[in-house]
Formats: C-alpha cells, sequence, structure tokens
C-alpha cells in the first residue's frame, strides 16, 4: 500500500528526536516503511548510537504517528542502529558545512551571546541565568545555556536537570558531537555533566578550562540558537578571560547585589569583559528589598549597589549602561531553584519572576541579527 506508506512517512515529519529537536525524518532516522494489505504497518527507526536515552520515547512517538494515519491497523516499530557512515553524515548535516569542533558563536553567527559575570560569588547570578533562559524560551526563542561555573555548576540542578543524587545526565555523544539536555526548552551543557559527583571540586588549571569552553562551543549541537547565556565564575578569573578570547562578540550582563561594596568587585568583572573586546549590555542587580506584609521593604542587603554599577560602567561609554532590573529577595525563587523549577513557569506573578520576566522581554525585543555588530567593512 504505497499511498499508506507515504502518508506515515509524512506523519513521521511530525516526530521529533528530543535531543536533537529535528524531525526524525531529517535526521534520515526513519528506514523502510512498509504496509501489508490488511493496514498492518511495519516502520524501521535507525538510532543514532546504541543505548539512545531517547530510543523510548522516539519509539513510542512512531508507533502514536504511524497508528493515527487512517487506514493503519497495526503497528510494529523496528529499531537499529545507524551504521558508522550514515552516523558520520548525520553530524555533518547537523553541523550545516561547519568543520568538525570548529566554534559555533563567532562574529558571523546570529546567535546573540550573553556572558552572566558578577564580582563575587553567591550573588544569585546561576539563578537568574537560568530563569532568563527559560523565560526567553516561553517567548518562543531558541536558546542554550553553557554553564562555565568551574566551581559552582549549579545550572542542571536549577533545571530540575539531576537525579535524586542531584547527579546531572551525562550528555548522549553521536561520535564528537554532544548534545545537551533540554529543560524547559532550553538546551544546556554544564562542567557539572562531565564530572563523576556533584560536589567534585574541579581543580583544572586554565589550559584545561579553556579547552573546555572551547569544547562546549565547538562540540555540542545547539543547532540554531537566538540566544546563548554562559554563566561564568564569578570574578575575573581564567574562564573570563578564556570566553573573552573565545567570545569577543558576546555581551556582558552584570550581576551584582543592592550592597554598596559590592559595586567596586562588580564594576572590575565589566571592566574585564571590556577590555577582551565585550560589550557591556547592562547591569542587574539581585537580592534587592524583600516586600514585607504590612507593605515596607526589608533591605537586607542595602540598596543602590546596581544603579551604582551601571553608572560607574557608563562613565566614558558613547550609549549609558542600563540597570536592567532589580530582581527583589524572594523566598519561592530559592526554593524554585532548590527544587528545580525555575519560578518563571512555576510561579510567574512572584515580584522576582515579573523582574526576570522584564530582562526577557527588554532582550527579546533587541532580537537576533546583525545590528550594533562590527561588519569587517574598511573603507580604502
Ligand atoms: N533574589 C533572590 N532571593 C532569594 N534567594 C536568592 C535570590 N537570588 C539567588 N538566591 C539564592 O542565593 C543562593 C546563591 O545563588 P546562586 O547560586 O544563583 O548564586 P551565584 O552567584 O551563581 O553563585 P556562584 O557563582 O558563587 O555559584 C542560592 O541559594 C539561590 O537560590
Amino acid at each position: 500500500m504505497p499511498d499508506l506508506a507515504a502518508a506515515i512517512g509524512r506523519a513521521l515529519g511530525g516526530v521529533l528526536d528530543p535531543e536533537i529537536r529535528k524531525p526524525i525524518t531529517e535526521l534520515d532516522m526513519v528506514g523502510d516503511v512498509v504496509v501489508d494489505a490488511a493496514g498492518n504497518a511495519t516502520v524501521g527507526v535507525k538510532l543514532t548510537i546504541v543505548g539512545c536515552p531517547a530510543a523510548d520515547t522516539i519509539e513510542r512517538d512512531v508507533r502514536a504517528a504511524t497508528a493515527a494515519v487512517p487506514g493503519v491497523t497495526g503497528v510494529e516499530v523496528e529499531v537499529s542502529v545507524m551504521s558508522r557512515d550514515e552516523r558520520r553524515a548525520l553530524t555533518e548535516k547537523l553541523r550545516g558545512g561547519r568543520a568538525a569542533r570548529a566554534q559555533q558563536f563567532g562574529p558571523d553567527s546570529l546567535t546573540t551571546v550573553y556572558a552572566v559575570t558578577s564580582g563575587k560569588g553567591g550573588v544569585g547570578k546561576s539563578t537568574l541565568t537560568a530563569n532568563l533562559a527559560v523565560a526567553l524560551a516561553e517567548r518562543g526563542l531558541r536558546v542554550g545555556i553553557v554553564d562555565a561555573d568551574v566551581h559552582g555548576f549549579s545550572i542542571p540542578g536549577i533545571l530540575g536537570l539531576v537525579d535524586e543524587n542531584g547527579n546531572a545526565p551525562r550528555p548522549t555523544r553521536v561520535d564528537d558531537m554532544i548534545l545537551p539536555p533540554v529543560a524547559y526548552g532550553v538546551k544546556v551543557v554544564s562542567i557539572g555533566m562531565f564530572v563523576d559527583s556533584p560536589s567534585a571540586a574541579v581543580a583544572w588549571r586554565g589550559p584545561m578550562l579553556h579547552r573546555t569552553i572551547q569544547q562546549f562551543l565547538g562540540d555540542v549541537f545547539f543547532g540554531d540558537l537566538d540566544i546563548l547565556l554562559l554563566d561564568l565564575p564569578p570574578g575575573t578569573g581564567d574562564v573570563a578571560i578564556s570566553v573573552g578570547q573565545l567570545l569577543p562578540n558576546a555581551e556582558v550582563l552584570v550581576v551584582t547585589t543592592p550592597q554598596p561594596a559590592a559595586a567596586d568587585v562588580a564594576e572590575r568583572s565589566g571592566v574585564v569583559a571590556r577590555q577582551t573586546g565585550q560589550r557591556v549590555a547592562g547591569v542587574i542587580e539581585n537580592m534587592a528589598g524583600l516586600p514585607q506584609p504590612d507593605g515596607s521593604m526589608l533591605e537586607l542587603f542595602g540598596s543602590g549597589g546596581g544603579a551604582e554599577v551601571a553608572r560607574r560602567l557608563s562613565a566614558g561609554q558613547d550609549s549609558p549602561v542600563p540597570l536592567l532590573a532589580s530582581v527583589p529577595l524572594s523566598i519561592a525563587l530559592r526554593a524554585g531553584g532548590d527544587a528545580g523549577a525555575p519560578i518563571v513557569v512555576t510561579d510567574p506573578a512572584d515580584p522576582a519572576a515579573a523582574a526576570i520576566r522584564s530582562i526577557a522581554d527588554h532582550l527579546a525585543t533587541r532580537g537576533r541579527g546583525l545590528s550594533g555588530r562590527k561588519l569587517g567593512l574598511s573603507v580604502s
């Protein structure tokens, strides 16, 4: 029944590989489709690798899509694994002409890259990065996160990508291509996915860190992204410098608390980013006043730090560095991070969630494209 087989082929165009996030038909994962006279369909599915973690989902979705085609009375799914050549063809196709290991986010890329940095640790940089990414993905943007916070790789936990022991999943590899796990619509890769335990101290020296970041930017299949967020370790150490070298076109978001004393160190992280050619896109103040039941504000960490950092980083610039938002202290934000359920989804009315969503609105409307980019033109 060739017509029915063709209809099944079209229906399978709606089945996505959950890791690669493209239709399995485009990934050449569908083998032979045979339908007998009674309407019994046998569908061949070729997985990328043996033990593919997405196998059950793909098989289930193929079965459902096939069964939904009018005229199909029964479904048999025959699962096999791609040959080495088929796999190589697939990874080449996914790279879209880019050489293996080549950087995906260089100056020619249309992805807007934001490196999220802070002067000191514990100011909520990872919490904001994760929630901001989810808020951007909710707006329909294609978003990825590189968690390069070598000392506190907390992004997988905040996005619920860990098991009961706190371990982040090992990403699937298809040859030398790493498929990033997806949480809340965001593709995530983290140093925490490559260590043996969540409490493992990563005592890597600069060159090792540099290679790891380079590998994340080259080998991880992010596909076409609108926005990539990088969660950097606090301060101005090796990772910040590597990211500055590898992604000079990245823009920087500086996170600080309202504490005036934090302004000096926060300002420094913006200044160092600028020295590598990166532009400071804005400052986010976190842990601002906690609204009290009587309507007053508990300013645990003082006030004014964000505005002060923005003011200092604006000095001598053509356009001022904006204070993008002041995110209040929020028990729900902290609890959502601990539970792996970002509050921009679970509690969007919370004032902290609303502040983070306003940052997402600002970044989303800046859009994707070449505006503000150096075009490399010269006038002779
Ligand atoms: N606005 C907020 N209100 C309440 N708790 C917050 C807020 N922002 C962050 N936190 C909490 O503060 C702690 C530190 O946050 P987070 O890990 O995001 O900081 P960080 O700057 O990324 O730290 P580091 O870079 O040192 O790993 C977490 O427990 C987080 O849930």
